[in-house]
């Protein structure tokens, strides 16, 4: 057993080596994780103790943050049957040697045998019945260890598991309460491949996983339940044969995409868009889109729209050009309705304008809001959808386009499984779609483990923020478009610009993953939750997203790339 100065040595160690926040970046299907450990892990009980020591570290430095020291802090470990209760066992009697006052409750009559004996003889209390409140000895824990379920268990938690949970659910959500919670490798009770619900979860302010993220980590509902997700290397394969059920782009991929211009550039070069937004009755969605078009970067924005709105627009934004004429990218719908009859007439034009009618490469368009319900009658008259068509619908436009495809879906459905409407949808149309879920979803037509995106702070969900994303996306279709046209004018590799080199199905969808990184970013900035933990921001404007999306590239820019070398747009492939 090891001594105590070892476990010290041993848990700082740990807290240096987790990797926060998803370094590695793509989710593998639960059956391939354990397929691919098996040869390793049969008939020893190493790598639950490697994991162990990586809870124990996110435990130090949560109670750390939380109280100072960890001598003396009230710890209770939640304990399921499998090895996932192991973990959090291991993780206890870690944190018992280091002084904290540890106590167990197994949800199961045959907790992991050596994990519970290594437990008990730590110092770990071990309690038999269900807790009624988060108490320990009378007190409040500062920390909950949840290992009731991990890659093994399906279904939702079973009514002793759940029973545990109940009243920590019912203490309020992170941030709110008195105590941290941390996951050993999820949130026991999500769907761990997909991301579903299925029953009662207690939320996390932080998980901690090996090897690679599970798809419950990337994909809405459950995704948010995890908080802060540290992805620790064990030692043991990530299981390549698969395909990934989901990624995060990697940023450096969207900073290239992002290039600063150059002494031969001029506004042409840099991507001019065209934008159909707003109408009579939502004129301000037309400056919102506009700015966010000319905040992220755009060479030049036009603008098609009712006087009043491009009056409006011009008072704010007078470098607008409101005429649309060659554009490589045009936004279509923000700040409009169907039900307006002659602006759903001039959208409509729009889009067969755009749409393919065989098998070219259409113009370059996001189509959103009013424009959305118009796709079903265009693809009925044989105008085709391709990967440059980006649909930005959120769960009601998503359901009601679904439908309206003949795939009857409802806004509670698409809620409740957001990869596979967003699959859905990519699929039924031939475009690409970014859902606007927590996190946002990026799905290719071509099919592929969807793209996860990070939305920013809830502070987003403020009336205008999806126009100002739809000009955003703009911008970066136009100018990823530019220079691709640009790079085609020249000889192969004489020219290595933005995404040159990529197949149109991953530039676009990377185009799109740039524009949801900036406007959460932007989003960051606006409300200053950009400081860090624990600053939980204040309320925005759509209008203060639009004017924090340039400082978002900069950002990202100098982040991801910090040594000023453009990362390799070659290697993207699918994840
Ligand atoms: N491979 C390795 O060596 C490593 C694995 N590691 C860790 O092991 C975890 C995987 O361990 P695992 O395979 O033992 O499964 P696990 O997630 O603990 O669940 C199975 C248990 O839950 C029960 N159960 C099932 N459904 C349930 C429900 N709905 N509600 C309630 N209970 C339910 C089920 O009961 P049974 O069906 O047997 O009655 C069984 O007792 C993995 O996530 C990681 O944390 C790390 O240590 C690194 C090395
Ligand atoms: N809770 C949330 N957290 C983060 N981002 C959110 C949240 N709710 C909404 N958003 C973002 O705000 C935007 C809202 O878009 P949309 O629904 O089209 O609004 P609008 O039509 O008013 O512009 C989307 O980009 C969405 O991802
Ligand atoms: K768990």
């Amino acid at each position: 057993m090891p001594t105590a100065m070892s476990d010290a040595r041993v848990l700082e160690a740990a807290e240096c080596a987790a990797t926060p926040t998803l370094a590695r970046r793509a989710a593998y299907p639960a059956r391939a994780i354990a397929r691919a450990e098996a040869p390793l892990t049969a008939g020893t009980d190493q790598y639950m103790r490697r994991a162990a020591r990586a809870v124990a570290g996110a435990c130090l430095a949560e109670l750390r943050e939380l109280r100072g020291s960890v001598a003396g802090s009230r710890v209770l470990v939640l304990v399921g049957g499998g090895r996932n209760g192991g973990d959090a066992l291991l993780a206890g009697a870690l944190l018992a040697r280091r002084g904290a006052r540890v106590e167990a409750r197994p949800a199961t009559d045959h907790p992991h045998g050596a994990a519970l004996s290594e437990a008990r003889a730590a110092g770990v209390a071990v309690a038999d019945a269900p807790a009624p409140s988060p108490v320990l000895g009378g007190a409040a824990a500062d920390l909950i260890i949840d290992g009731l379920t991990g890659i093994g268990a399906s279904g939702p938690l079973r009514p002793r598991a759940a029973a545990l949970i109940a009243p920590l659910i019912a203490a309020g959500a992170p941030g709110e309460r008195a105590f941290r919670v941390l996951a050993v490798d999820v949130p026991s009770g999500v769907g761990v491949d997909d991301g579903s619900l299925p029953g009662p979860v207690l939320a996390a302010d932080r998980t901690v996983t090996f090897t690679c993220p599970r798809g419950a980590h990337l994909l809405p509902p459950a995704a948010p339940l995890s908080g802060r997700v540290d992805v620790v290397d064990l030692g043991l394969p990530v299981p390549t044969g698969s395909e990934p059920l989901a990624s995060v782009p990697d940023p450096a991929l969207l900073a290239a995409l992002l290039r600063a211009p150059g002494a031969t550039d001029h506004k042409y070069t840099r991507g001019v868009v065209g934008l159909h937004a707003g109408s009579e009755a939502y004129p301000g969605a037309a400056v919102l889109a506009v700015s966010g078009a000319i905040r992220a970067g755009v060479g030049m924005a036009r603008i098609q729209a009712p006087r009043r709105a491009v009056d409006l627009v011009l008072a704010s934004r007078p470098e607008a050009v409101p005429a649309i004429g060659r554009c490589q990218a045009i936004v279509v719908g923000p700040g409009t309705h169907r039900a307006d009859q002659p602006r759903a007439e001039e959208l409509r034009g729009a889009l067969r304008a755009a749409l393919r009618r065989g098998s070219g490469e259409g113009q370059w368009a996001v189509i959103d809001a009013g424009a959305l319900p118009l796709l079903p009658d265009l693809l009925g008259e044989g105008l085709i959808c391709g990967p440059e068509h980006v649909l930005t619908p959120h769960a009601g436009e998503a359901a009601a386009l679904l439908s309206g495809l003949g795939l009857p879906a409802t806004r509670e459905e698409v809620e409740a499984a957001p990869a596979s409407a967003a699959r859905g949808l990519a699929g039924a149309t031939g475009a690409t779609v970014i859902l606007k879920a927590v996190p946002a979803l990026i799905a290719r037509p071509g099919g592929g483990p969807v793209l996860s995106l990070d939305a920013g702070p809830g502070w987003l969900a403020t009336a205008g923020s999806g126009d100002v994303l739809a000009g955003a996306l703009g911008a970066v279709l136009a100018a990823v478009r530019a220079d691709r046209e640009r790079a085609e004018g020249h000889q192969r590799g004489e020219l290595s610009i933005g995404a040159a080199g990529l197949l149109l199905e991953d530039a676009v969808a990377l185009a799109a993953a740039a524009s949801v990184r900036l406007h959460a970013d932007a989003g960051r900035l606006a409300s200053g939750q950009a400081l860090g933990r624990g600053h939980e921001g204040r309320p925005i404007a759509a209008l203060d997203v639009a004017d924090h999306l340039s400082c978002a590239r900069q950002r990202l820019r100098a982040q991801a790339l910090p040594h000023d070398q453009p990362a390799s747009l070659a290697e993207t492939g699918r994840n």
